[in-house]
């Protein structure tokens, strides 16, 4: 059977995906660019060993084959914070290879034993969650407190499958005919938890994170080769691993476009593909909503990462009584947020992962006010410069505005307005996207029928914040295939298999 898994995303979201070995060696490196607060911060990064610059190939840390490599950025300052290997075809297709040679050993241990690995390294990861909180922020920028939130947070899936991983039950089906005994087998499982090899590519932006993780994995006892993690040129290691017949699980996170052409390329081999994709969720207040309660859970989604999550209030959809109320609340509250440099105490709100970002932001607000909007708070680069971004607040918003159709993905709260509830699961359900929805109602009847009515595949009701690894994270339409965390996670990684004993009459 061959096991290799290809896994796509972003740096510290690899953690909720897998488990990733190492050759202790000095880690080389850094620019001599970057601030001194970075630069401290990375030194001892850089000491701990946990500056990991290179490709992870059957246990070996290895340069590039024709030594390429490309810059990591702190998005807050611009600066060079490392020089990592920037790697293609080749690297991707011996990535492939140590995986699936792997694969022959790790599958065969119970799941006691990988369970045992997998939970020595969860242990790992949360005794050095600080270390890896302070990648997050230097290579991505959130706050720091979010970064080690994160880190606990994507730690708890390693902890969560190691135990669902020895929970992997078969089926025996009661026999049409006297002589046979039929019984289903489930094999392989998340990731390595339940056999499976990997190959991971970690966004180009932020690699640091997942390759300290391999690190400290690789000190949790995983085999060499168990785990392997290339990064560098993003569609030339896509194709290689969609191309690969050893590689037998694709799953992305990441954009719906890019998503589209990795499942088109998949269906060459057959594979099995996860997907989490694009959302544009809905925040639906009714004019029962506890007020507090409602600018509370819509702030906690919306400008969580700085508007930077697939499962961020995209647009916030107000019931005509209690909008202008709203307006002024939710204002007063977002005003008060501090921007700044994610290692700076009382910041909430860290800079976009890049220019582009900052660029989409602005197409989609120059868009909204052509067509009507109106800016209420923000509206504007952030004086800090770099990609820093007022947190923004517009109203009289439609739906055919950009940023009505598209996910804005950053720190932008478009408020628009309805008067029934149906006129209200009207407006959230038109889009492609269906990942995560959430409605603030003190009508306990009303809360159950939008429940229903969404077409989402995750419904926060008088909440915010509603990810855990216990509960499967999905969308419906556009936004994915298959779900993370819970049990259900676990079938995207099983093969059925479907075994008759026949001739059980003779002796
Ligand atoms: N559903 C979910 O759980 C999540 C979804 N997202 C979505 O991801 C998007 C933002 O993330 P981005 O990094 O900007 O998305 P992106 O699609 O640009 O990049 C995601 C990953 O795909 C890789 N990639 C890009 N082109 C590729 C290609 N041709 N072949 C193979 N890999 C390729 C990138 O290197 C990166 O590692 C948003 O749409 C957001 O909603 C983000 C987080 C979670
Ligand atoms: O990377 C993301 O956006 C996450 O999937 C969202 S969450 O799981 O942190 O809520």
């Amino acid at each position: 059977m061959a096991p290799a898994r290809m896994f796509l995303g972003g740096g510290s979201r690899i953690l909720r995906l897998v488990s990733l070995p190492s050759q202790h060696r000095p880690v080389t490196f850094l620019s001599r660019q970057i601030s001194m607060e970075a630069q401290s911060v990375a030194d001892r990064l850089n000491s701990s060993g946990f500056l990991r610059t290179q490709g992870l190939i059957g246990g070996k840390w290895i340069d590039a084959y024709d030594g390429k490599t490309l810059k990591v950025h702190n998005p807050a300052n611009g600066e060079v914070i490392a020089n990592v290997s920037c790697m293609g075809v080749r690297e991707t297709n011996d990535a492939i290879v140590s995986a699936y040679d792997a694969f022959k050993s790790w599958s065969k241990l119970t799941a006691a034993e990988r369970s045992k690995c997998l939970r020595k390294w969860y242990d790992l990861i949360v005794a050095h969650k600080e270390e890896l909180g302070q990648l997050i922020t230097l290579e991505q920028g959130k706050p720091l407190k979010e970064a080690i939130g994160e880190v606990s947070y994507s730690a708890s899936f390693i902890e969560f499958f190691a135990e669902e991983a020895k929970r992997v039950y078969g089926d025996i089906i009661p026999s049409t005919l006297s002589d046979r005994r039929l019984f289903v087998l489930k094999q392989v499982g998340p990731a390595l938890a339940c056999g499976c090899t990997v190959v991971i590519k970690p966004s180009e932006l932020t690699p640091l994170t997942a390759l300290a993780a391999a690190e400290l994995s690789l000190q949790a006892g995983i085999p060499p080769g168990a785990v392997n993690v290339v990064m560098g040129n993003a569609s030339e290691i896509g194709d290689a691993l969609i191309a690969s017949p050893q590689v037998r699980k694709i799953t992305f996170t990441g954009s719906t476009a890019v998503g589209k052409k990795l499942m088109a390329g998949a269906a060459g081999t057959v594979k099995k593909v996860s997907l989490e994709l694009g959302g544009n969720a809905p925040c639906i207040i009714f004019d029962d909503a506890d007020l507090d309660v409602a600018i509370k859970g819509t702030l906690a989604t919306k400008f969580r990462n700085s508007g930077q999550t697939c499962v961020c209030a995209n647009r916030i959809i107000v019931q005509e009584g209690i909008y202008d109320k709203f307006a002024d609340a939710f204002s007063n509250i977002v005003q008060k947020m501090q921007v700044g440099d994610g290692f700076h105490e009382g910041v909430s709100q860290g800079p976009l992962i890049n220019e582009a970002a900052v660029q989409k932001v602005e197409s989609f607000l120059q868009d909204a006010k052509s067509k009507g909007a109106k800016i209420l708070l923000g509206g504007k680069r952030h004086s800090l410069g770099m990609t820093f971004y007022e947190p923004t607040i517009i109203t009289d918003v439609k739906s055919e505005m950009l940023i009505s159709r598209e996910e804005v993905f950053g720190p932008v709260a478009p408020l628009l307005r309805f008067k029934t509830e149906e006129e209200a699961i009207n407006i959230a359900n038109d889009t492609n996207a269906g990942l995560a929805a959430y409605v603030f109602t003190s009508n306990m009847q009303r809360s159950w029928r939008i429940a229903e009515a969404l077409e989402y595949g995750i419904v926060g009701v008088n909440e915010g914040l509603v990810s855990t690894e216990v509960a499967p994270f999905g969308g419906f339409k556009q936004s994915g295939l298959g779900r993370e965390g819970s049990k259900y996670g676990m079938d995207e990684y099983l093969e059925i298999k479907y075994v008759c004993l026949g001739n059980m009459n003779s002796n």
